[in-house]
């Protein structure tokens, strides 16, 4: 409908609407109804008029004709006037043939006038009515009528008014019929408005009412309405139970992570939250009602807050109940719904801690500044007074002390009551500088780290001072740094301090160090005697002395004998300790003007600047050379222990032996060897032929690297005798050199380079191979095998697999281990007696025997010797050689026997070289003899006679 009639015409309310559009169509079929029936009535009345009007006329022609006949014109006149009664005709009129007229005019009727346009239509569409009276086949004249529209239209107008009053009437009532049902139909509608009020009023459970009488349409729409609100109110309902509980939520974060109060337009606090009250220390009731600027005034140069409708943000800062607090700050205005200021909203973030964290970094990196530096000084600085000064206002600087000091412990040791003197100081403690304090006991002892000690209190009385913090700088003293304001110092300060203190400890270690480097370059830390480069310069300054006047001078090679001995026997402390000693009576023999030296090792050195006399080999160096040879033989005390070691002196001489102090030292050296060789225990002056010999030496040495690839080893074979069966009981190898211009070279003239160069052990390794090999051939060739010794040097017995290298050798050569035996020396065994008992147990497991060679020129501890799993030992010939004729040899020698016998050992004694010696020997019980006597050392071949004899002697 809106379609079809503009909406703008249309009422807006829908009962408007409805009843508008009701009214048209009422309106369009009343006027068409009412227009159709009207014109329907009007043409039937026009006819029907028009058909009466016949009727009548043909009536009154009847009623007339007898009196027109007769001329009775009264009854003429009577008759058309009683048809004119209430006809439609406005007169009636008989005009007779003459043309005279009878005419009669109805009566007049007062009847409401109808529209001209009426009568003029009703006036058009009549005719008027003629009839012609005739009687008798006679015409007598015409009766006509005349219509009278007028009357006839007020008639129809009349009708018309009637009919259309009464439609309006009826349109009328059923209009507010409609109305009336409208309105209540619609009124259901209507509620919906009050629905719409319960809601804005809040009331959501509210539903809008239903009329009982609503139509279907209606209902349904309020029932829809109803559904859609309650579904409206769930989905609501849900969306503000989440967002309640999302703000609840929200608020609870924001009181858990922020510091949360309200204030009022004027600034006032009128609420906080827990954090609020933690932080601050203030209760609740504290804090309402009170300014929020006493709760925070701003950190730096910013304006403080005020009341405004911005938002606020900056650092404050006030004094909270547990100490000073730092919190950023946001203000955010909250404004009501009309956009009037409502409160503030003020929220907190402690940054206290990370504003300390940030002044702790900076004050850190002041400090590691300060404490790079003075390190960089202290590296590049030799003046420590310097450096003091550096780290006392280091000190007072980094800590924000207006003052500080370094004491320096005066008084050495440990005694109680130390005295620490003021070293440097800065501030007010600089004019203190060399003022001594009395401090009993411990410096670092006595108050807490931040208080103030003892021993400060008359300083601190002096300047005023009220705190302190201090740290121990080593065994050198204290550094302090000293407060007026009783300020506390804390773990930061403290460390601080203590970087400082250690760096001045380290540079005055380093100088110590240096200092001791210095010393330690010159001298020898042991005995404190000047070092070898010392000596250098000593005798360098000697020789230039002795070179300017014209003298002479000397030095010494004091080497001391057997050093080494001791050293492995009872380790390197009581060698240390025999140093010691030994320097001490080198000192004391020395005279004044000599220079006493130790170049390392057991040697020593002594520079004679000044030699009188003519003579080269003088005797004032001779003498004092037989009184050290003399001092040194005297025996060492040690671990309890009396030990005896000798010296080997070597005397070398300015100008003839060297001009220069290498030159000198090394014929002193050569001279030294030359003693040693004379048996040891004595001293030499240095001779070309002693040069001779010591390159002799060198010589052989790289000979002797060549040999064992040369094949120029040999080993002779010495028998031993079973004294009680007078057979061979076996042999003992000995390494001989076949050298290629010098022939057959004794052991003892180069077993010492092959130990000294290390050569001894490929060599030794060749000996226990060419031994097996030896063996076999004997077997191979049928004869009695008998067992073989083999020596062993002390640098083999170092090898920690040394057992593993021997089975090697035998099991590869497949000889009866048991054919082999292995011989010691006391001293070997006593280098590394741990080492040496794990070692001979697994050549001895091996199934070799194990025997000790030279006994009696060593320790001679049988005891000692018990913990080696040991098979004999052999005497050594010293003992034998005097024989019988020596009462204590012999006694030596018989007690040995029954000590061995006692423990087990066979004896085996060396060096027999004649039947007497072989009778005593027989009466102690000896087992075995080995000597000239029975046979020198013999080449393998040799030994073939030897063995067939033996052979020959058991077949018989
Ligand atoms: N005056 C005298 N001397 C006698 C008599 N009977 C034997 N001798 C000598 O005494 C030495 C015995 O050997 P040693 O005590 O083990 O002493 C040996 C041994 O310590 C060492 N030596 C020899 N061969 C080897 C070897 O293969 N390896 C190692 N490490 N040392 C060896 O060389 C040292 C000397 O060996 P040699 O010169 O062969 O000297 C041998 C031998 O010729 C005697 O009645 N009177």
């Amino acid at each position: 409908m809106t379609g079809l009639l503009p909406t703008s015409l249309l009422p807006r309310s829908l009962a408007g609407r409805v009843f508008a559009v009701f009214s048209l169509t009422m309106v369009v079929f009343l006027g068409t109804g009412m227009g159709l029936f009207y014109r329907y009535q009007f043409l039937q009345h026009v006819d029907e008029t028009q058909d009466a009007a016949l009727t009548l006329v043909e009536v009154a022609a009847q009623n007339i004709e007898d009196s027109v006949v007769i001329g009775d014109y009264d009854t003429v006149q009577r008759t058309l006037g009683k048809m004119l009664f209430q006809s439609p005709f406005k007169s009636a009129a008989f005009i007779d043939v003459a043309g005279g007229t009878l005419r009669v005019q109805a009566p007049k009727v007062e009847r409401a006038p109808a529209p001209a346009w009426l009568s003029r239509l009703i006036a058009s569409k009549l005719y008027e009515v003629n009839r012609v009276a005739s009687v008798g086949g006679r015409d007598y004249g015409v009766i006509r009528l005349d219509f009278d529209a007028d009357k006839i239209a007020a008639q129809l107008w009349a009708l018309v008014i009637e009919t259309a009053t009464f439609a309006l009437i009826a349109f009328a009532v059923g209009l507010a019929l409609m109305r009336t049902l409208l309105k209540r139909w619609l009124a259901s509608l209507g509620r919906l408005h009050s629905f719409e009020n319960d809601v804005a009023a809040g009331r959501v459970t509210a539903e809008a009412a239903l009329h009982a009488d609503a139509p279907t349409e209606i209902e349904e729409a309020i029932r829809a309405v109803n559904r859609s609100a309650a579904s409206l109110r769930v989905q609501f309902g849900q969306r503000i139970d989440s967002l309640t509980n999302s703000l609840m939520q929200h608020k609870s974060a924001v009181d858990q992570a922020a510091i949360v109060c309200e204030v009022d337009t004027q600034g006032r606090i009128i609420g906080v939250n827990e954090l609020f009250e933690r932080s601050s220390g203030f209760a609740r009731q504290e804090a309402l009602g009170r300014e929020l600027l006493d709760f925070g005034r701003p950190a730096g140069s910013d304006a403080p807050w005020q009341p405004s409708t911005g938002v606020w943000n900056g650092e404050v800062v006030f004094d909270g109940r547990a100490g000073r607090l730092q919190w950023y700050r946001t203000i955010v205005p909250i404004f009501d719904a009309g956009g009037t200021l409502e409160r503030y909203l003020c929220i907190d973030i402690d940054i206290t801690e990370r504003k300390e964290f940030e002044r702790a970094i900076v004050e850190n990196a002041k400090r590691q500044t300060l404490i790079a530096e003075l390190g960089r000084k202290a590296l590049a600085m030799n003046d420590l007074d310097e450096l003091f000064q550096d780290a006392a206002q280091a000190a007072a600087q980094g800590l924000g002390a207006p003052c500080a000091a370094l004491f320096e412990n005066t008084q050495s040791g440990n005694a109680p009551g130390r005295q620490l003197m003021v070293r440097s100081g800065a501030g007010r403690l600089s004019q203190t500088i060399g003022l001594q304090l009395g401090c009993a006991g411990d410096p670092l002892s006595g108050a807490p780290a931040s208080g103030l000690r003892p021993w400060f209190a008359p300083l601190a009385a002096m300047h005023g001072l009220r705190s302190g913090l201090d740290a121990g700088v080593g065994a050198f003293g204290v550094l302090g740094a000293y407060t007026d304001n009783g300020r506390r110092f804390d773990d930061d300060d403290a460390v601080f301090l203590r970087g400082i203190a250690n760096i001045l400890g380290t540079a005055i270690e380093r100088q110590e160090a240096r200092k001791r480097l210095t010393w330690l370059a010159q001298y020898d830390s042991l005995t404190n005697l000047p070092n070898r480069r010392q000596l250098g310069t000593c005798l360098e300054d000697a020789i230039a002395q002795a070179g300017r006047d014209g003298h002479r001078a000397a030095v010494m090679f004091i080497d001391l004998d057997r050093f080494k001995n001791v050293n492995d026997m009872l380790g390197h402390g009581a060698g240390d300790q025999l140093l010691v000693q030994a320097a001490a009576r080198l000192e004391a023999c020395a005279r004044t003007d000599n220079v006493v030296a130790r170049l390392g090792g057991d040697e020593f050195a002594v520079v004679l600047p000044w030699l009188e006399g003519e003579q080269k080999e003088s005797p004032a160096a001779a003498e004092l050379a037989g009184r050290i040879v003399e001092a040194l033989a005297q025996p060492f005390h040690l671990q309890g222990q009396q030990l005896f070691v000798s010296a080997s002196i070597g005397i070398a001489v300015y100008p003839e032996d060297g001009s220069s102090a290498g030159q000198l030292l090394k014929s002193a050296d050569t001279a030294m060897y030359g003693a040693k060789n004379n048996g040891r225990n004595t001293w030499q002056f240095y001779s070309a032929a002693l040069h001779e010999n010591a390159a002799q030496r060198i010589q052989l040495e790289s000979q002797l690297r060549l040999a064992l690839e040369r094949g120029e080893f040999l080993l002779h074979y010495q028998p031993k005798l079973d004294l009680a069966g007078g057979s061979i009981s076996g042999f003992e190898a000995l390494l001989r050199w076949q050298h290629p211009q010098r022939g057959l070279v004794p052991p003892l003239e180069f077993i010492s380079i092959l130990e000294d160069t290390g050569l001894i052990l490929p060599v030794g390794e060749w000996v226990i191979g060419e031994v097996c090999r030896q063996l076999g051939a004997w077997a191979a060739a049928g004869l009695p095998v008998p067992p073989v010794a083999i020596n062993l040097s002390a640098r083999q017995l170092q090898q920690a697999d040394l057992a593993e290298l021997i089975e090697r050798i035998v099991v590869g050569a497949g000889v009866d281990p048991g054919l082999l035996e292995f011989e010691l020396t006391e001293s070997m065994l006593m280098v590394n007696p741990e080492a040496a008992v794990a070692i001979l147990s697994r050549i001895k497991a091996l199934g070799m025997r194990l025997s000790v060679d030279d006994f009696g020129t060593g320790y001679s501890s049988l005891a000692y010797l018990k913990r080696f799993p040991l098979d004999a030992l052999k005497i050594d010939r010293t003992f034998v050689r005097d024989l019988p004729d020596d009462p204590d040899d012999a006694a030596i020698t018989k007690a040995v026997i029954r000590l061995a016998h006692s423990l087990s050992l066979k004896v085996v004694a060396e060096g027999v070289e004649n039947i007497a010696q072989l009778r005593e020997l027989e009466q102690y019980d000896c087992d075995e003899i080995q000597g000239y006597y029975v046979s020198r050392p013999l080449p393998a071949a040799d030994c073939v006679a030897l063995l067939e004899r033996a052979e020959q002697a058991l077949a018989a």
